[in-house]
């Protein structure tokens, strides 16, 4: 079987590394338009309608405009932007998410492709709330750094043409940052978390680390217990893992370059304080690895086509 796939804004950051995930797979024939005609509405309408699958890599005004080009009940979308993340009418496509968002996914035709940041955030929090060990009204923060692809082309040629100036900076400091929606409504939080995000002098991956006391979980709930939560939730074989944490050293490169994500979770028994962090890759399964897992299982193709484990 081979299915027709349009990526729309496939010269961005986004675009190309998903491009670059599908070229040369038998099952997928990409659509692709002129680059004069790139952001031609003409040009994209035709391809938007033309495609089996169309994976959006636009700002998020594009991405609502590409939806509305879409004429035809036929044409799926994933979209990687933030426009449709809690918007009704589409399914969140982290297919690790809960044990059926999978099948979620297979059978939806819009499909919001989940933020980077939240990609962290909801792996380790959301079978946390799911099994009843972190009350939903639990009042947490996030605290994480980005390598500097995550802000797309402006940001890699701030960084690259030396306007940056910085190893490392704090940012989103109005508390608004675009991901608290999603990463709330997902995780099954009735209160947005203090997210504090940074940005570091590196091109690609993530460290995302949510801080907890024991006393903001459940009466009784152990270390031992998270760790089974979190083990339950992901088997071995995909690509969300729980590390043993043999080895406790964290790095934002342990997963740059790849298309899984790593769990770690770290605990003191006389503080009575956990640490669970995430790394992975903003452009892997962030971004791009996601955008073709989904592609994947929406169009029934081998669920690790494309990937980089
Ligand atoms: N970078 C990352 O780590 C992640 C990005 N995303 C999301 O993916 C989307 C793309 O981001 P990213 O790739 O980083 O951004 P980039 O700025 O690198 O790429 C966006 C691309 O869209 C093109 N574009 C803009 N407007 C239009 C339009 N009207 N029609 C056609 N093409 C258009 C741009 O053109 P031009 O080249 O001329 O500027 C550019 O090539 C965003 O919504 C972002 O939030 C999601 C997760 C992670
Ligand atoms: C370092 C940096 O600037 N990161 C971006 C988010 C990266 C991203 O891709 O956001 P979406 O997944 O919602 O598109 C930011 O904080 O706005």
């Amino acid at each position: 079987m081979t299915v027709s796939v349009f990526i729309d804004g496939a010269a961005g950051t986004t675009g190309l590394e998903i491009g670059e995930r599908l070229a040369g797979r038998s099952d997928i024939a990409l659509i692709r338009i002129d680059e004069a005609r790139r952001k031609d509405a003409a040009a994209r309408a035709e391809a938007l309608n033309d495609a089996d699958f169309v994976i959006l890599c636009l700002p998020d005004d594009a991405a609502r405009e590409a939806v509305a080009l879409i004429r035809n009940d036929r044409t799926r979308v994933v979209d990687a932007s933030t426009a449709h993340r809690v918007a009704s009418g589409w399914t969140y496509g982290f297919a690790e998410l809960d044990p059926d968002q999978r099948e979620r996914i297979a059978g939806a035709r819009f499909v919001s492709n989940p933020g980077c940041y939240p990609t962290g955030f909801l792996a380790l929090v959301r079978p946390l709330v799911r099994d009843g060990l972190l009350p939903a009204d639990a009042l947490v923060s996030v605290n994480a750094t980005s390598g500097y692809s995550g802000g797309g082309k402006a940001m890699i040629a701030e960084f690259e043409g030396g306007a940056a100036n910085t190893a490392f900076r704090p940012y989103a400091l109005s508390l608004a940052h675009k991901h608290v929606p999603e990463m709330t409504v997902h995780a099954g939080l009735t209160h947005g978390p203090i997210f504090q995000p940074a940005v570091a002098n590196t091109y690609r991956g993530m460290v995302v680390e949510v801080p907890l006391h024991l006393a903001q979980l459940v009466a009784g709930t152990t270390p031992d217990a998270i760790r089974a939560a979190l083990a339950a939730a992901y088997p071995a074989g995909g690509l969300v893992r729980l590390s043993q944490d043999g080895a406790p050293t964290v790095s934002i490169e342990d997963d740059a370059g790849t298309d899984r994500m790593t769990l770690h979770l770290f605990s003191n028994p006389d503080t009575a304080q956990v640490r669970l962090i995430a790394t992975l890759d903003n452009l892997g399964k962030g971004a791009g690895g996601a955008a073709v897992q989904n592609l994947n299982i929406m169009a029934g193709l081998d669920p690790l086509a494309g990937l980089v484990l």
